[in-house]
């Protein structure tokens, strides 16, 4: 069967709901039937101003330019009853620094039931890649997605995940919704958050974070402006990044570019600690270090940053408990 058959026959069977929850494969489409079609009301909001400011401080490490960002971005957008546009956050660093961490930690303090809540909806770019010729029918499926939910509830938020990784023409789809419009066809997107994630810029980020130690100067110096015109730069100039084709950047319909830095062998220590209390384990720092030991580090010889930040610390973990 060819590619371009398989994608109709797909898309056939979509659109017949029946059948729509033994699509798991196809993901994103079976989730939008699912989303579209739920009922009842929408999940109880419950934003925690407090509750968001104490969680960045206290679990998340390492990210002292991100934490103030996201808390005033979040509190201010959360506190106004007439937005003039959704917020729009675009988080950038390299992988296992906290991004998706980051986007759990807002759902919790803003919906009753965090990630879980019907009003939080995740797109993950890598698992969608159309067929050219089936681009046209995702970018409405996308842009119905968009719609249907907000229409349902519209102080609901958006996770993209793997960003740069998105086709620029579903990138260009869901542009339309992040402006300065009262409604679009009936419906108002202004109370909406979309958080872009993505690995984009990270080079950047890393180059500046290695600069500031070589030259022996505090992590915590490293400011905004040291890095975010460097990111919207290289993202532009990336060709294999979607948003590189995109108008979004272009537009200014991103808020706040937000970096995350790399982490250092202190904060996979406090990752580690946090997993074990998680786990309701006794907090036990030799375990804590055999753990953050077994990670790779940057330079080499010197073994400052980790290579894959604090991922796969709870796995790692489990050698030494
Ligand atoms: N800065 C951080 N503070 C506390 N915990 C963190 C931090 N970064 C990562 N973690 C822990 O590591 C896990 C993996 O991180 P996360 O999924 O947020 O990485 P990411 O930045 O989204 O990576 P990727 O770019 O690969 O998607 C998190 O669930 C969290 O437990």
């Amino acid at each position: 069967m060819k590619v371009t058959q398989i994608y109709l026959l797909l898309h056939l069977i979509l659109t017949t709901s029946v059948l729509v929850d033994t699509l798991s494969v196809t993901g994103f489409m079976s989730n939008l039937w699912k989303r579209l079609s739920f009922q009842g009301s929408c999940d109880s909001l419950k934003f925690n101003a407090e509750g968001l400011r104490a969680d960045l401080e206290s679990k998340l490490f390492g990210q002292h330019i991100a934490s103030p960002i996201i808390q005033k971005a979040v509190t201010g957008f959360m506190n106004d009853d007439n937005p003039k546009k959704p917020l729009v956050l675009s988080l950038h660093g390299p992988t296992g620094t906290g991004k998706n961490f980051v986007s759990k930690l807002i759902a919790d303090n803003i919906y009753k039931k965090g990630m879980d809540s019907n009003r939080v909806h995740v797109f993950v770019s890598t698992y969608h890649f159309p067929h050219p010729s089936q681009i046209d029918i995702y970018k409405s499926q996308l842009q119905e997605w968009i719609k249907g939910n907000v229409t349902k509830c519209e102080r609901s938020m958006f996770i993209f995940d793997e960003m740069d990784q998105m086709h620029p023409g579903l990138i260009d789809s869901i542009m339309v919704y992040l402006g300065y419009y009262h409604k679009l066809d009936g419906v108002s997107y202004r109370k909406v958050i979309f958080l872009f994630l993505s690995n984009a810029g990270s080079k950047v980020i890393i180059e500046t974070a290695l600069k500031f130690w070589k030259e022996g100067r505090e992590r915590e110096a490293i400011e905004l402006k040291d890095v975010e015109k460097d990111i919207t730069e290289s993202v532009l100039n990336n060709n294999l990044s979607g948003f590189w084709h995109s108008r979004l950047i272009e537009k200014s319909m991103v808020d706040f570019f937000v970096p995350f830095l790399p982490l250092e062998y202190g904060h996979i220590i406090k990752c580690v600690m946090a997993e074990m209390k998680a786990k309701g384990l006794e907090l036990n720092q030799d375990v804590a270090h055999s753990t953050a030991n077994e990670f790779i580090y940057f330079p080499t010889f010197e073994r400052v940053f980790s290579v894959k930040g604090c991922k796969s610390v709870e796995n790692r973990m489990k050698f030494y408990i």
